[in-house]
Order: structure tokens, then sequence, then C-alpha cells
């Protein structure tokens, strides 16, 4: 069953430096009990992705296309309605979310809050002992429900975030390299239960990461992102294994140990920087550091087209079939 699908969305931010468009024709499914893993190099338009979806994005930010949740349109729904789905639909957490949470508010009382507003038949004492649960689950002792904050760390933090994002059982749960500031243990925990949610209750979970070792630990499907795009997409210990765009094979080649949640990128691996998205290059946009491209891609930008099985590339060399594994 399809949870979230985006059809043709597109953002698009105005500001200062005009017109910039941050995603540019996104269509993705998310099927209940499956990972989706978003992976791309900064700026390549995942945050935007994934806050357009709880509508989470600046009024600088204009959305267009559809991002259907459980077949409802979350772009056209009333904000009572989208109140009512955040939390309980959809949560999102993201990398320095931690920095949200209320500083003068215990913390067991601010994983409870939520359960609070969405169940009008929850007790405080039964939401209580909820938070506490879900605090023991992400590594956090019972005691630490009556800390604030500023008594935490910020990997303990975050993982406060996590407990909320997990609160009111959510459908779907959009990590945003929400386990990035942890280390490396804590990391592996709350991978884990992330995963359990997936495999045992059905969570359809969108994760975005820089990080392919835990892309590729996690996910069941994988889609790279590039400038805005999705340039490649497949289940995803293909992708990240035998990349079939030349994007997703150097971000491959930049991690030694895939599989290996202490593998850090290895400097070097893509040299350049992705293009100013409010000057894209002409055709593809990955050319300029692309080790393969041929004449057409400096003309036109390729589409991202199946190219065997459940794999898609937008990449021509690729789609002509020939090896885009560079180096
Ligand atoms: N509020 C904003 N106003 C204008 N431009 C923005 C805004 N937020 C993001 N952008 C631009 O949109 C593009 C995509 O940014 P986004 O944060 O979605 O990328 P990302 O892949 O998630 O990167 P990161 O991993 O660093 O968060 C970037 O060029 C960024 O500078």
């Amino acid at each position: 069953m399809t949870l979230l699908e985006f059809r043709d969305v597109h953002v698009t931010y105005t500001g200062s430096r005009g017109r910039i468009p941050a995603v540019r024709g996104v269509d993705l499914k998310v099927e209940a009990g499956t990972t989706v893993g978003i992976a791309g190099e900064s700026g390549c338009g995942k945050s935007t992705l994934a806050m357009a979806v709880l509508r989470l994005l600046p009024k600088s930010a204009e959305v267009r296309g559809e991002i259907l949740l459980d077949g409802e349109d979350l772009l056209r729904m009333g904000w009572g309605r989208l109140r009512a789905v955040r939390w309980t639909g959809a949560s999102i957490v993201f990398q320095g979310a931690m920095h949200s949470l209320n500083a003068v508010q215990r913390i067991g009382r601010q994983v409870a809050e939520p359960m609070l507003v969405h169940d009008k038949d929850l007790s405080p004492a039964a939401a209580a002992k909820r938070a506490e649960g879900l605090l023991e689950r992400v590594g956090l002792p019972p005691s630490r429900t009556r800390s604030y904050p500023h008594e935490l760390s910020g990997g303990q933090r975050q993982r406060v975030m996590i407990a909320m994002a997990l609160a009111c059982d959510p459908d779907l749960i959009i990590a945003d390299e929400a386990t990035t500031a942890l280390d490396v243990m804590v990391q592996a925990q709350v991978l884990q239960l992330i995963s359990g949610l997936v495999s045992e209750r059905g969570v359809g979970m969108v994760m975005i990461s820089h990080d392919l070792s835990v892309l590729s630990a996690v996910c069941d499907t994988a889609a790279v992102m590039y400038a805005g795009r999705i340039v490649e997409q497949g289940p995803a210990h293909e992708v990240f294994a035998q990349a079939r765009h030349p994007y997703s094979a150097a971000l491959g080649a930049a991690f030694p140990v895939i599989g290996d949640p202490a593998a850090r990128l290895r400097p070097g691996g893509l040299a350049g920087d992705p293009p100013d998205p409010a000057r894209l290059p002409e055709g593809c946009s990955f050319r300029p550091r692309c080790a393969v491209s041929v004449e057409r891609c400096g003309e036109e930008s390729p589409e991202l087209l199946r190219i065997e099985g459940a794999r898609s590339s937008a990449c021509f060399v690729a789609q002509e079939g020939e090896p885009v594994v560079i180096g």
C-alpha cells in the first residue's frame, strides 16, 4: 500500500538571490512497511523535500505538484486537517530539531504533550508512562524524564526529539539526518528501533542522509538527489553496490566501507561542488563534474527513466547501457 507519494513536486524559493529552484520535479513513492532513503550532498534539496511534506517550509517557498499521504493531498489540505495529520499521520525529526525543545519544560512532559493533544481519552499519567517508555527505547533512562533540555547533551536532546516523533504512533516518519549527531553506538540503537517499527508495525519511513553507510544499512529503496532532482532510484543495496548514475557512483566511491556505520566520508571522493540552483548549467546538471559525459549531456537534461527491473537513472550514458563507474 502506497503511504506517501510525491507527484511532480517542485519547490522554488524567492529571495534576494532571485528565484531558487530547490526541488525540480520529484516523483517518489513510499510503501507502508518500507524505508526509502534519500541521499545526496548538501544543498541538493533533500531537506526542502522533507519539509514540504508537512508544509513546514518558509513563506518564501512556493510548492507545486501533489504530496499524497494515504491518498490525501497534503498541499491542499485545510490547516485544521493538517494539524491533525502532523504527529499522528506523519512526523518528522530533523537535525537541529533539538533546538525546538521548550527550555522551561521537563522533557517527559514535552514527549507526552503531542499524545495528550491528539488523544483526548489519554490520561496525563498514562501519557507520562508512555513517554518514559519511549525515552527508554531511545536509550535515555527513566530518571531523565524530569530533566530540562539544558541538562542534556546535544545527542540526548536529539533522542528526545526522536521519541517525540514516535509519540503518536505515526504511519509515516521522516528522519532528516536525525541520527547524524549521535555517537555510533546510540545511532545503531536508534536505527534498530526505527527498523523495528517499519518491519513490525508497517510504518513508512523516509530517511534522509548524506551517510550512505546508514542508508544502505536500513533502506529498502534508495533515491539519489542532485540539484533538486532524483537522478537514480532503485533497491538500496543495488544502487549503492552498483550505481547506474555517475553521481551515485562517485558518492559510493567516497564511502570505502558501505554497511559499516563507523565508516566516514573519504575526502576527495568527488571533486568540485554541486551547482548553484539559481545558475544551473545547460543540459545535465551533473555534467561539469562528470567523468563519463558525452556531447548530448551538454544539450539536453536527461529524464529519470527505468533502465532495468526497478532501477531508474537520469543519465544518457546509463540509459545506453554503458558503465558509469569511474576510476
Ligand atoms: N529558506 C530558504 N530560502 C532560500 N533558499 C533556500 C532556503 N532553504 C534552502 N534553500 C536553498 O535550497 C537548496 C536546497 O537546500 P536543502 O536544505 O533542501 O538541501 P539539502 O540537500 O537538504 O542540504 P543539507 O543537507 O545541507 O540540508 C539550497 O541551494 C539552499 O541554499
